[in-house]
Protein backbone atom coordinates (compact mmCIF):
# COMPACT_ATOMS: atom_id res chain seq x y z
CA UNK A 1 0.00 0.00 0.00
CA UNK A 2 1.32 3.20 -0.82
CA UNK A 3 1.76 6.32 1.76
CA UNK A 4 -1.05 8.32 0.55
CA UNK A 5 -3.43 5.37 0.66
CA UNK A 6 -2.02 4.63 4.34
CA UNK A 7 -3.02 8.18 5.08
CA UNK A 8 -5.69 8.00 3.98
CA UNK A 9 -7.51 4.84 5.48
CA UNK A 10 -6.17 6.31 8.76
CA UNK A 11 -7.64 9.16 8.62
CA UNK A 12 -11.34 7.96 6.97
CA UNK A 13 -11.65 4.55 8.24
CA UNK A 14 -13.65 3.85 11.33
CA UNK A 15 -12.76 0.57 13.63
CA UNK A 16 -16.07 -0.40 15.74
CA UNK A 17 -15.88 -3.49 18.10
CA UNK A 18 -17.85 -6.30 16.85
CA UNK A 19 -20.63 -7.27 19.63
CA UNK A 20 -21.27 -11.56 19.96
CA UNK A 21 -24.81 -11.81 21.37
CA UNK A 22 -24.77 -15.17 23.41
CA UNK A 23 -28.16 -16.44 23.83
CA UNK A 24 -27.50 -18.84 26.72
CA UNK A 25 -29.75 -18.49 29.78
CA UNK A 26 -26.59 -19.47 32.03
CA UNK A 27 -24.15 -16.81 31.02
CA UNK A 28 -27.63 -14.23 30.82
CA UNK A 29 -28.57 -15.31 34.69
CA UNK A 30 -24.69 -15.10 35.63
CA UNK A 31 -23.97 -11.75 34.18
CA UNK A 32 -27.37 -10.26 35.37
CA UNK A 33 -26.39 -11.51 38.90
CA UNK A 34 -23.25 -10.00 39.47
CA UNK A 35 -24.22 -6.51 37.61
CA UNK A 36 -26.92 -6.63 40.20
CA UNK A 37 -24.36 -7.58 43.37
CA UNK A 38 -21.95 -4.27 41.84
CA UNK A 39 -25.29 -2.45 41.34
CA UNK A 40 -26.50 -3.33 45.58
CA UNK A 41 -22.71 -2.99 46.19
CA UNK A 42 -23.03 0.72 44.94
CA UNK A 43 -25.47 2.24 46.24
CA UNK A 44 -25.79 0.60 49.46
CA UNK A 45 -22.20 0.02 50.91
CA UNK A 46 -20.50 2.63 49.00
CA UNK A 47 -23.14 5.34 48.22
CA UNK A 48 -25.58 4.87 51.40
CA UNK A 49 -23.62 3.43 54.30
CA UNK A 50 -20.24 5.08 53.49
CA UNK A 51 -21.41 8.30 51.90
CA UNK A 52 -18.23 7.97 49.78
CA UNK A 53 -20.18 11.07 47.37
CA UNK A 54 -18.83 13.45 49.96
CA UNK A 55 -15.91 15.45 50.77
CA UNK A 56 -15.31 14.76 54.45
CA UNK A 57 -13.50 16.56 57.95
CA UNK A 58 -13.16 15.80 61.46
CA UNK A 59 -13.79 17.10 64.51
CA UNK A 60 -12.10 20.49 66.16
CA UNK A 61 -13.78 21.25 69.83
CA UNK A 62 -13.38 23.20 73.08
CA UNK A 63 -14.87 21.68 76.46
CA UNK A 64 -15.35 23.37 79.92
CA UNK A 65 -17.09 21.69 82.93
CA UNK A 66 -18.93 23.17 86.01
CA UNK A 67 -19.46 20.80 88.68
CA UNK A 68 -22.44 21.81 91.09
CA UNK A 69 -23.35 20.09 94.50
CA UNK A 70 -23.46 20.48 98.20
CA UNK A 71 -22.81 17.81 101.08
CA UNK A 72 -22.83 17.26 104.11
CA UNK A 73 -20.43 14.84 106.20
CA UNK A 74 -19.95 13.65 109.91
CA UNK A 75 -16.45 12.01 110.06
CA UNK A 76 -13.59 11.14 112.24
CA UNK A 77 -11.42 12.76 110.59
CA UNK A 78 -13.17 16.16 109.10
CA UNK A 79 -15.99 16.08 111.88
CA UNK A 80 -19.21 17.55 109.98
CA UNK A 81 -18.17 19.23 107.27
CA UNK A 82 -19.74 20.52 104.17
CA UNK A 83 -18.34 20.18 100.70
CA UNK A 84 -18.52 22.61 98.01
CA UNK A 85 -17.17 22.42 94.54
CA UNK A 86 -14.50 24.19 95.16
CA UNK A 87 -13.22 21.66 97.83
CA UNK A 88 -13.69 18.55 96.09
CA UNK A 89 -13.33 19.61 92.25
CA UNK A 90 -9.56 19.43 92.02
CA UNK A 91 -8.22 21.26 90.38
CA UNK A 92 -10.81 24.05 90.15
CA UNK A 93 -10.59 23.79 86.26
CA UNK A 94 -8.92 20.91 84.08
CA UNK A 95 -8.42 20.29 80.30
CA UNK A 96 -11.31 18.49 79.05
CA UNK A 97 -11.61 16.63 82.00
CA UNK A 98 -12.58 16.53 86.08
CA UNK A 99 -11.45 15.11 89.11
CA UNK A 100 -14.58 14.34 91.92
CA UNK A 101 -13.31 14.03 95.09
CA UNK A 102 -14.86 10.42 96.50
CA UNK A 103 -12.90 9.25 99.29
CA UNK A 104 -9.84 10.30 101.38
CA UNK A 105 -7.09 9.51 103.87
CA UNK A 106 -6.51 12.62 106.18
CA UNK A 107 -3.54 13.05 108.08
CA UNK A 108 -3.64 16.53 110.54
CA UNK A 109 -1.53 18.15 111.59
CA UNK A 110 1.91 17.43 110.50
CA UNK A 111 4.90 19.14 111.06
CA UNK A 112 8.79 18.87 110.12
CA UNK A 113 10.48 16.25 112.61
CA UNK A 114 11.64 12.75 113.34
CA UNK A 115 9.16 10.09 113.85
CA UNK A 116 9.01 6.62 113.41
CA UNK A 117 8.14 4.72 110.13
CA UNK A 118 5.42 2.72 109.05
CA UNK A 119 5.77 -0.97 109.75
CA UNK A 120 7.08 -2.84 107.05
CA UNK A 121 9.55 -5.49 106.07
CA UNK A 122 12.12 -2.70 105.17
CA UNK A 123 11.45 -0.27 107.88
CA UNK A 124 11.05 -2.95 111.32
CA UNK A 125 14.22 -3.04 113.47
CA UNK A 126 15.25 -4.87 116.59
CA UNK A 127 18.29 -2.11 117.41
CA UNK A 128 19.94 0.97 116.02
CA UNK A 129 22.72 -1.34 113.97
CA UNK A 130 19.18 -2.55 111.06
CA UNK A 131 18.95 1.11 110.59
CA UNK A 132 21.04 3.32 108.42
CA UNK A 133 21.78 7.19 108.70
CA UNK A 134 20.74 8.59 105.48
CA UNK A 135 19.05 5.74 103.83
CA UNK A 136 16.45 7.21 101.64
CA UNK A 137 14.18 4.80 101.07
CA UNK A 138 12.39 5.17 98.19
CA UNK A 139 8.61 3.90 99.08
CA UNK A 140 9.46 4.80 102.60
CA UNK A 141 8.02 8.16 103.86
CA UNK A 142 11.61 10.04 104.66
CA UNK A 143 15.48 10.20 105.73
CA UNK A 144 16.61 7.65 108.66
CA UNK A 145 17.69 8.77 111.38
CA UNK A 146 19.60 5.89 112.26
CA UNK A 147 17.87 5.03 115.33
CA UNK A 148 15.51 2.28 115.94
CA UNK A 149 12.52 3.41 117.95
CA UNK A 150 9.34 2.10 119.32
CA UNK A 151 6.44 2.55 116.77
CA UNK A 152 3.91 0.47 119.25
CA UNK A 153 4.09 -1.27 122.58
CA UNK A 154 5.04 -4.75 119.94
CA UNK A 155 6.61 -3.18 116.98
CA UNK A 156 10.10 -1.05 116.54
CA UNK A 157 11.13 0.82 113.08
CA UNK A 158 13.56 2.89 112.01
CA UNK A 159 13.23 6.41 112.69
CA UNK A 160 13.13 8.97 110.13
CA UNK A 161 13.11 12.75 109.24
CA UNK A 162 9.92 13.80 107.95
CA UNK A 163 6.31 15.62 107.80
CA UNK A 164 5.05 13.77 111.36
CA UNK A 165 3.04 11.78 112.17
CA UNK A 166 3.36 10.13 109.13
CA UNK A 167 0.12 8.80 107.21
CA UNK A 168 -0.91 5.51 107.39
CA UNK A 169 -3.52 4.42 104.67
CA UNK A 170 -3.39 1.04 104.57
CA UNK A 171 -7.18 1.49 105.94
CA UNK A 172 -9.87 3.34 103.54
CA UNK A 173 -12.79 4.82 104.71
CA UNK A 174 -15.67 2.37 104.11
CA UNK A 175 -18.24 3.37 102.65
CA UNK A 176 -16.83 6.35 100.95
CA UNK A 177 -16.75 9.50 102.60
CA UNK A 178 -18.16 11.42 99.63
CA UNK A 179 -20.56 8.79 98.41
CA UNK A 180 -23.35 11.42 98.41
CA UNK A 181 -21.00 12.46 95.51
CA UNK A 182 -23.12 10.41 92.76
CA UNK A 183 -26.42 13.55 93.13
CA UNK A 184 -23.79 16.48 91.85
CA UNK A 185 -24.04 17.31 88.54
CA UNK A 186 -22.10 18.84 85.82
CA UNK A 187 -22.59 21.10 83.14
CA UNK A 188 -20.26 20.60 79.82
CA UNK A 189 -19.97 23.20 77.43
CA UNK A 190 -18.73 21.93 74.21
CA UNK A 191 -17.90 24.15 70.85
CA UNK A 192 -17.03 22.47 68.03
CA UNK A 193 -16.14 23.45 64.68
CA UNK A 194 -15.32 21.60 60.94
CA UNK A 195 -13.36 23.60 59.56
CA UNK A 196 -13.43 22.66 55.89
CA UNK A 197 -17.25 23.76 55.40
CA UNK A 198 -17.13 26.43 57.80
CA UNK A 199 -19.44 24.61 60.18
CA UNK A 200 -19.49 25.60 64.16
CA UNK A 201 -21.74 24.40 66.47
CA UNK A 202 -22.35 23.94 70.57
CA UNK A 203 -23.75 21.17 72.76
CA UNK A 204 -25.98 24.10 74.19
CA UNK A 205 -28.95 24.14 71.17
CA UNK A 206 -30.85 26.96 69.96
CA UNK A 207 -33.93 25.66 71.77
CA UNK A 208 -32.42 25.57 74.77
CA UNK A 209 -32.76 28.53 76.92
CA UNK A 210 -31.42 29.34 80.83
CA UNK A 211 -34.46 28.21 82.70
CA UNK A 212 -34.36 24.85 81.11
CA UNK A 213 -30.81 24.63 81.01
CA UNK A 214 -30.79 25.50 85.27
CA UNK A 215 -33.67 22.83 85.21
CA UNK A 216 -32.93 20.05 83.44
CA UNK A 217 -30.65 16.79 83.64
CA UNK A 218 -29.62 14.61 80.83
CA UNK A 219 -31.55 11.69 80.02
CA UNK A 220 -31.20 9.45 76.97
CA UNK A 221 -35.18 9.61 76.32
CA UNK A 222 -36.90 12.85 78.07
CA UNK A 223 -33.86 15.47 77.79
CA UNK A 224 -31.12 14.22 75.91
CA UNK A 225 -29.46 17.56 74.40
CA UNK A 226 -29.65 18.74 78.29
CA UNK A 227 -25.90 19.43 78.86
CA UNK A 228 -26.16 18.98 82.72
CA UNK A 229 -25.32 15.10 83.76
CA UNK A 230 -25.56 14.03 87.30
CA UNK A 231 -22.68 11.70 87.83
CA UNK A 232 -24.18 8.95 89.30
CA UNK A 233 -26.23 8.33 86.08
CA UNK A 234 -23.11 8.51 84.22
CA UNK A 235 -21.19 6.20 86.44
CA UNK A 236 -24.31 3.97 85.97
CA UNK A 237 -24.40 3.92 82.56
CA UNK A 238 -21.08 3.02 81.78
CA UNK A 239 -21.82 0.22 84.04
CA UNK A 240 -20.17 0.69 87.71
CA UNK A 241 -21.87 1.06 90.96
CA UNK A 242 -21.13 4.68 92.51
CA UNK A 243 -20.40 3.66 96.07
CA UNK A 244 -18.20 1.12 94.91
CA UNK A 245 -16.15 3.29 92.22
CA UNK A 246 -16.24 5.76 95.36
CA UNK A 247 -14.06 3.62 97.16
CA UNK A 248 -10.86 3.79 95.49
CA UNK A 249 -11.54 5.86 92.33
CA UNK A 250 -11.33 5.68 88.94
CA UNK A 251 -11.64 6.77 85.08
CA UNK A 252 -15.00 7.45 83.36
CA UNK A 253 -14.88 8.63 79.94
CA UNK A 254 -17.64 10.62 78.41
CA UNK A 255 -17.77 10.35 74.51
CA UNK A 256 -19.58 13.13 72.69
CA UNK A 257 -20.08 11.97 69.64
CA UNK A 258 -20.63 15.08 66.87
CA UNK A 259 -20.92 12.96 63.41
CA UNK A 260 -22.78 14.65 61.08
CA UNK A 261 -24.49 14.55 57.34
CA UNK A 262 -24.02 18.14 56.09
CA UNK A 263 -26.22 17.62 53.28
CA UNK A 264 -29.08 17.73 55.67
CA UNK A 265 -30.46 20.74 57.55
CA UNK A 266 -27.92 21.82 60.16
CA UNK A 267 -30.46 21.41 63.19
CA UNK A 268 -29.87 17.58 62.64
CA UNK A 269 -26.35 17.90 63.44
CA UNK A 270 -26.82 17.09 67.64
CA UNK A 271 -24.13 15.44 69.97
CA UNK A 272 -24.62 11.74 70.77
CA UNK A 273 -23.38 10.95 74.43
CA UNK A 274 -21.84 7.87 75.79
CA UNK A 275 -20.41 6.46 79.09
CA UNK A 276 -17.54 4.37 79.39
CA UNK A 277 -15.11 3.27 82.24
CA UNK A 278 -11.85 3.98 81.06
CA UNK A 279 -9.55 2.28 83.55
CA UNK A 280 -8.56 -1.19 84.18
CA UNK A 281 -11.21 -2.46 86.54
CA UNK A 282 -10.65 -6.40 85.70
CA UNK A 283 -11.24 -8.23 88.71
CA UNK A 284 -8.59 -11.02 88.09
CA UNK A 285 -5.38 -8.33 87.64
CA UNK A 286 -6.83 -6.12 90.53
CA UNK A 287 -3.21 -4.84 91.84
CA UNK A 288 -3.09 -1.46 92.09
CA UNK A 289 -6.78 -0.70 91.55
CA UNK A 290 -8.54 2.93 91.58
CA UNK A 291 -7.11 6.60 90.88
CA UNK A 292 -5.64 8.57 93.59
CA UNK A 293 -3.05 11.03 94.28
CA UNK A 294 -1.84 12.99 97.41
CA UNK A 295 -1.80 17.36 98.07
CA UNK A 296 -1.48 19.43 101.29
CA UNK A 297 -3.44 22.36 102.93
CA UNK A 298 -0.23 24.66 104.86
CA UNK A 299 -0.66 26.96 107.40
CA UNK A 300 1.29 28.29 110.27
CA UNK A 301 -0.04 26.38 114.02
CA UNK A 302 -0.11 28.38 116.95
CA UNK A 303 3.46 28.45 117.79
CA UNK A 304 4.17 29.69 114.48
CA UNK A 305 5.57 26.69 113.51
CA UNK A 306 4.52 25.58 109.30
CA UNK A 307 1.79 22.56 109.46
CA UNK A 308 -0.05 20.76 106.65
CA UNK A 309 -2.97 18.46 106.45
CA UNK A 310 -2.20 15.79 104.27
CA UNK A 311 -5.00 14.56 102.07
CA UNK A 312 -4.35 11.16 99.63
CA UNK A 313 -7.11 11.69 97.17
CA UNK A 314 -9.48 9.10 95.76
CA UNK A 315 -12.08 10.09 93.00
CA UNK A 316 -13.13 9.53 89.84
CA UNK A 317 -11.69 11.51 86.90
CA UNK A 318 -14.11 12.21 84.02
CA UNK A 319 -12.10 12.45 80.52
CA UNK A 320 -14.50 14.22 78.29
CA UNK A 321 -13.72 13.26 74.42
CA UNK A 322 -15.17 14.64 71.89
CA UNK A 323 -15.00 12.75 68.17
CA UNK A 324 -16.69 12.78 64.89
CA UNK A 325 -16.40 13.19 60.86
CA UNK A 326 -18.59 15.49 58.68
CA UNK A 327 -19.44 14.82 55.31
CA UNK A 328 -20.88 17.02 52.67
CA UNK A 329 -21.58 16.20 48.62
CA UNK A 330 -18.53 17.35 46.66
CA UNK A 331 -18.50 16.51 42.95
CA UNK A 332 -14.88 15.25 42.75
CA UNK A 333 -15.75 11.90 45.22
CA UNK A 334 -18.39 11.57 43.28
CA UNK A 335 -16.91 11.25 39.70
CA UNK A 336 -14.26 9.35 41.43
CA UNK A 337 -16.49 6.64 42.80
CA UNK A 338 -19.18 6.72 39.93
CA UNK A 339 -15.56 5.83 38.04
CA UNK A 340 -14.96 3.07 39.65
CA UNK A 341 -18.42 1.82 40.11
CA UNK A 342 -18.64 1.68 36.31
CA UNK A 343 -14.73 0.20 36.34
CA UNK A 344 -16.36 -3.02 38.32
CA UNK A 345 -19.23 -3.45 35.78
CA UNK A 346 -16.70 -4.07 32.79
CA UNK A 347 -14.91 -6.43 35.09
CA UNK A 348 -18.30 -8.53 35.25
CA UNK A 349 -18.04 -8.81 31.18
CA UNK A 350 -14.52 -10.65 31.55
CA UNK A 351 -16.00 -12.89 34.47
CA UNK A 352 -18.90 -13.63 32.44
CA UNK A 353 -16.52 -14.37 28.97
CA UNK A 354 -14.33 -16.34 31.33
CA UNK A 355 -17.02 -18.81 32.57
CA UNK A 356 -18.33 -18.50 28.82
CA UNK A 357 -15.13 -19.91 27.48
CA UNK A 358 -14.00 -22.61 30.42
CA UNK A 359 -17.09 -23.34 32.19
CA UNK A 360 -19.88 -24.16 29.99
CA UNK A 361 -20.26 -27.35 27.81
CA UNK A 362 -20.44 -25.61 24.83
CA UNK A 363 -17.36 -23.40 25.26
CA UNK A 364 -15.36 -24.55 22.03
CA UNK A 365 -18.08 -23.49 20.03
CA UNK A 366 -18.33 -19.67 21.95
CA UNK A 367 -14.78 -19.89 21.63
CA UNK A 368 -14.52 -20.68 18.16
CA UNK A 369 -16.83 -17.44 17.06
CA UNK A 370 -15.15 -14.97 20.05
CA UNK A 371 -11.91 -15.14 18.59
CA UNK A 372 -11.54 -14.13 14.63
CA UNK A 373 -8.32 -14.68 13.02
CA UNK A 374 -7.53 -12.21 10.16
CA UNK A 375 -4.93 -13.17 7.71
CA UNK A 376 -3.21 -10.69 5.90
CA UNK A 377 -5.08 -9.60 2.53
CA UNK A 378 -2.17 -11.16 -0.09
CA UNK A 379 -2.45 -14.69 1.80
CA UNK A 380 -6.16 -15.11 1.42
CA UNK A 381 -9.14 -12.87 0.33
CA UNK A 382 -11.40 -14.27 3.02
CA UNK A 383 -11.63 -14.51 7.11
CA UNK A 384 -10.75 -17.95 8.49
CA UNK A 385 -11.55 -18.86 11.96
CA UNK A 386 -9.95 -21.08 14.51
CA UNK A 387 -10.29 -23.13 17.02
CA UNK A 388 -9.33 -21.92 20.60
CA UNK A 389 -9.50 -24.10 23.17
CA UNK A 390 -9.38 -21.97 26.44
CA UNK A 391 -9.79 -17.98 26.86
CA UNK A 392 -6.84 -15.71 26.57
CA UNK A 393 -5.33 -17.77 23.77
CA UNK A 394 -6.45 -16.32 20.60
N1 LIG B 1 -23.17 21.61 87.28
C1 LIG B 1 -24.27 22.32 87.04
N2 LIG B 1 -25.48 21.78 87.30
C2 LIG B 1 -26.60 22.46 87.04
N3 LIG B 1 -26.63 23.70 86.52
C3 LIG B 1 -25.47 24.28 86.27
C4 LIG B 1 -24.24 23.63 86.51
N4 LIG B 1 -23.24 24.45 86.16
C5 LIG B 1 -23.83 25.58 85.73
N5 LIG B 1 -25.16 25.48 85.79
C6 LIG B 1 -26.13 26.50 85.41
O1 LIG B 1 -26.04 26.70 84.02
C7 LIG B 1 -26.14 28.07 83.71
C8 LIG B 1 -24.92 28.52 82.92
O2 LIG B 1 -23.77 28.29 83.68
P1 LIG B 1 -22.54 29.31 83.57
O3 LIG B 1 -21.40 28.71 84.28
O4 LIG B 1 -22.34 29.64 82.14
O5 LIG B 1 -23.08 30.63 84.25
P2 LIG B 1 -22.80 31.25 85.69
O6 LIG B 1 -23.80 32.29 85.88
O7 LIG B 1 -21.39 31.61 85.81
O8 LIG B 1 -23.12 30.01 86.64
P3 LIG B 1 -23.06 29.98 88.23
O9 LIG B 1 -22.71 31.34 88.73
O10 LIG B 1 -24.41 29.51 88.67
O11 LIG B 1 -22.01 28.99 88.56
C9 LIG B 1 -26.28 28.79 85.03
O12 LIG B 1 -27.65 29.01 85.24
C10 LIG B 1 -25.75 27.82 86.03
O13 LIG B 1 -26.36 27.98 87.30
Amino acid sequence: MGCSAYCFHCLFDHGTPVILVVSSKKVGFIFRLLQLCIIVYVAVYVCWYKRAYQERDSVISSVSTKVKGNILTNSSAFGTHVWDTSEYVIPPQGENSFFVLTNAIVTQGQTQGSCPEIPSEFTNCQSDSDCKEGLKEIRGNGVQTGKCVQYSETIKTCEVLSWCPLENDTVIPKPALLSAAEDFTVLIKNNIQYPKFKFRKRNILRHINSTYLKNCTFNHKTDPHCPVFRLGDIVTESGEDFSIMALKGGIIGIFIDWSCDLDFNERFCVPKYSFRRLDNKNPENNVAPGYNFRYAKYYMNNENTETRTLIKAFGIRFDVIVFGMAGKFNIVPTIVNVGAALALLNLMKVICDWFMLNCLSDSEYYSKHKFKHLKPKDESETFSFTDQSSYGTP
